[in-house]
């Protein structure tokens, strides 16, 4: 029976029980149709705070900045240089301990076959402008206008903190670094003598799970003690920079396990990196992609790595280059670019055949406006250090969410599927004889026919529009349509066959980072129309006047959680963040518990659209404790479907007449048993057509880019695409 569900109702769908048959409650507000085009935009929850604004302490994000072109700059640099010139010394010299990454290191078996191999660079690639200093490595500059360190120490802040206090107690955390990875190396090395790609599989039995902090306690007595002494006067994303600080320092599988984003099982493989494409965005972030490239390009070959280089054209190269690219003999494909740019190498990745997906390994450069997965993964925004990490070779698989578009093709195609089912079981009972002597039997007969009439009702189609089919029927006991195995596999295989569903099928689009819908689309779609205003205004200006329109959208959001459960919410929600990690703009914790290789999405539904509350959860995201506000659900989730639906008089005054008729036809069916099929026939089209009209498309934000649309479903797929570490 239908009823009326007051907002936050959350229906949990455990075994074959009957669905809650909702029709949301009246509102009075208007959905905003977007009509946007699909257009590159930046936008997303960090938007609001100005994405351009970087936090002030922290390693990677240095306010310094260094105009390479500007003389004076490079005269003042260059005088701190010389001040610092025992620092630096000193940590070359740590530097080239690491066995991986030192020019100078010749007794390591690796590079010292790589460093007497001719150096047969292939250069295929536009002309060059050298930039940065011709000297070696050392002398490259320190960081970039955007914030992006050319140099693996730029730290200030805690983390300078944090590093002194590790290099106090352990004449610097390289050197304790090598002493811990030593012995790993080793073993590689020997394993790598003959194949050239070493597998490391951890194993929970193995590896014991250790927790970054605990297992820097364990590395590091007297820094554990630095780490607990300060860890209460430090803000989540401090704490964070300083486990991930500690993290990149060690260059074993152990420490893969210690990274904050990682979880078990790691799959964690080293490589040895011989031969490195580099795929260069010339156009992200301040255009600094090829300075960035060639950079990069010069530390690979000083270490004895063969390069190729291949800037993208256009938009969406990426994605075509890595999809088609022949990587027989790529060890690392290395993206220079934003987070637009990987978003676009990842679509490529996922398209290719399983067998060379796994063999494809990305590594990325941070060079565009956020690079908000370089730093979760890297720690920081570092060239030179990401640039070690390649030649280093450690790698871990990574978790990808696939969007797949349902839309309203996909609604129509669901509800083609009914009337089919609903002819099939006209069909059925063509043969029943509806007169009193077989009263018995046509009661039975419309018994069904009511029973399959009220799965064609709109709740039912809602979860039908949401979940896509059979991606969560049967299984969990969503209440569904009739089956074929219900109705008769006979009539109906042949007859479905005829009717391809997929005809209108979009293609997937894969997600490494996050995605948003709801006010975080609106904020993007608002600022593109705004673009007159210029970047950094024009986001902070939109999000404002997003949060004062304060919207809310009547939506069916169902979600399976880790252990297979499937909820089902129908309520108005002001917004959803999806994210694969855990930071979004740099010092956000907006995602507290999420891994990148767990198999899980992070679902953060809020459902309040007052200022207030919106801007509450602004100062709680930085230490997460956002997640616990009675407004904001927080789930992790193996898979999710989000239907939108218009909200206005109109539809609810329809849905007041669908259901008295819908009342009247069951009554009919129940007491006269005259033919109810034919009064099936009627309601059920003039529903389904009705509802095609109720479901809501609206523009989605997908790592950063307007692209795809409600409604959709969302799903994990584990372990994807392997990157460096
Ligand atoms: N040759 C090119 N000309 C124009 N656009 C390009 C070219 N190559 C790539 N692009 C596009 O540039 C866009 C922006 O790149 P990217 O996302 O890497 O930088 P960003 O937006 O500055 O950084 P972030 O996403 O981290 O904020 C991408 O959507 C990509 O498709």
């Amino acid at each position: 029976m239908s009823e009326v569900v007051s907002p936050s109702i959350e229906t949990t769908i455990v075994s074959s029980t009957t669905t809650t048959n909702s029709t949301t409650t009246p509102t009075t507000s208007t959905t905003t149709t977007s009509t946007a085009s699909p257009s590159t935009s930046r936008f997303s929850f960090k938007n609001i705070f100005g994405k351009h604004s970087k936090k002030e302490s922290g390693s990677d994000s240095s306010q310094s900045s260094l105009n390479l072109k500007d003389k004076e700059s490079k005269e003042s640099k260059e005088s701190k240089r010389k001040s610092k010139s025992y620092k630096r010394s000193q940590s070359l010299e740590n530097f080239s301990k690491t066995p991986s990454t030192s020019e100078n290191n010749i007794q390591s078996p690796d590079n010292a076959a790589a460093n007497t191999q001719p150096q047969t660079t292939t250069i295929d690639t536009v002309p060059i402008t050298m930039i940065a200093p011709t000297g070696s490595l050392p002398n490259m500059p320190e960081v970039l206008s955007n914030g992006i360190s050319l140099e693996g120490n730029n730290n200030n802040n805690n983390n300078n903190n944090n590093n002194n206090s590790n290099s106090n107690n352990n004449e610097g955390s390289s050197s304790s670094t090598t002493a811990a990875t030593t012995p790993l190396t080793e073993s590689v090395s020997s394993a790598s003598s003959s194949s050239s790609t070493s597998t490391i599989t951890t194993t929970p039995s193995e590896v014991t799970p250790q927790h970054s902090t605990s297992s820097l306690m364990k590395q590091s007595p007297q820094g554990a003690d630095s780490v607990t002494t300060n860890n209460n006067r430090r803000s989540w994303s401090e704490q964070l920079d300083s486990d991930k600080e500690n993290f990149v320092n060690d260059l074993n599988e152990q420490s893969v396990l210690s990274h904050p984003s990682f979880c078990e099982p790691s799959r964690v493989k080293r490589i040895k990196v011989a031969n490195v494409t580099i795929i260069f965005n010339p156009m992200s972030g301040s255009k600094i992609g090829e300075k960035i490239m060639v950079e990069a390009k010069k530390y690979f070959e000083v270490h004895g790595i063969k390069v190729h280089v291949i800037p993208t054209e256009y938009k969406g190269h990426a994605e075509v280059l890595c999809r088609t690219l022949d990587i027989e003999g790529i060890d690392v494909v290395c993206l220079v670019g934003g987070d637009g740019t990987i978003h676009e190498a990842v679509n490529g990745i996922m398209k290719r055949d399983p067998e060379s997906r796994e063999r494809f390994v990305m590594a990325c450069l941070p060079a565009g406006t956020g690079n908000s997965f370089v730093l979760e993964l890297q720690g920081k925004l570092s060239i030179k250090h990401v640039c070690e990490r390649v030649v280093n070779g450690l790698t871990v698989p990574i978790d990808i969410a696939k969007v797949t578009i349902v839309g309203k093709s996909k609604i129509s195609a669901e509800c083609s599927r009914r009337k089919l089912e609903y002819n099939t079981l006209k069909k059925k009972f063509a043969h029943v004889n509806l007169d009193a002597s077989t009263l018995s039997s046509s009661q039975e007969a419309g018994r069904r026919s009511i029973q399959a009439y009220r799965q064609i009702r709109p709740d039912a189609l809602m979860e039908y529009g949401s979940t896509l089919g059979n991606q969560f029927n049967g299984s969990n006991g969503i209440d569904r349509a009739p089956s074929s195995s219900d109705l008769g596999n006979d009539i109906i295989d042949s007859e479905q066959q005829a009717h391809n569903f997929d005809d209108n099928t979009p293609e997937p689009i894969y997600c490494f980072n996050s995605l948003h819908w709801g006010l975080g689309s609106k904020v993007n779609i608002t600022a593109e129309k705004m673009r007159w205003m210029g970047k950094a205004v024009r986001y902070t200006t939109a999000a404002l006047l997003e949060l004062c329109r304060g919207e809310r959208i009547l939506a069916r959001i169902e979600y399976e959680d880790a252990n297979g459960e499937v909820t089902a919410l129908e309520d108005e929600f002001c917004l959803a963040i999806v994210n694969n990690i855990q930071g979004a703009a740099k010092g956000m914790k907006m995602a507290p518990k999420a891994k990148l290789n767990d198999g899980l999405i992070d679902l953060i539904l809020v459902k309040s659209h007052k200022t207030f509350d919106l801007m509450n959860i602004f100062t709680k995201v930085y230490d997460g404790t956002h997640t616990e506000l009675d407004y904001v659900i927080y789930k992790q989730v193996k898979r999710f479907s989000i239907t939108p639906f218009k909200k206005d008089k109109e539809r609810k005054k329809r849905l007041r007449k669908e259901k008295k008729r819908i009342k009247a036809a069951i009554k009919a069916g129940r007491e006269h048993a005259k033919n109810p099929l034919e009064i099936l026939k009627t309601e059920c089209n003039t529903i389904l057509s009705e509802l095609e009209d109720q479901i809501d498309e609206e523009i989605i934000d997908i790592d950063g880019e307007l692209k795809g649309q409600t409604p959709f479903v969302c799903e994990m797929i584990p372990r994807s695409v392997r990157v460096v570490v």
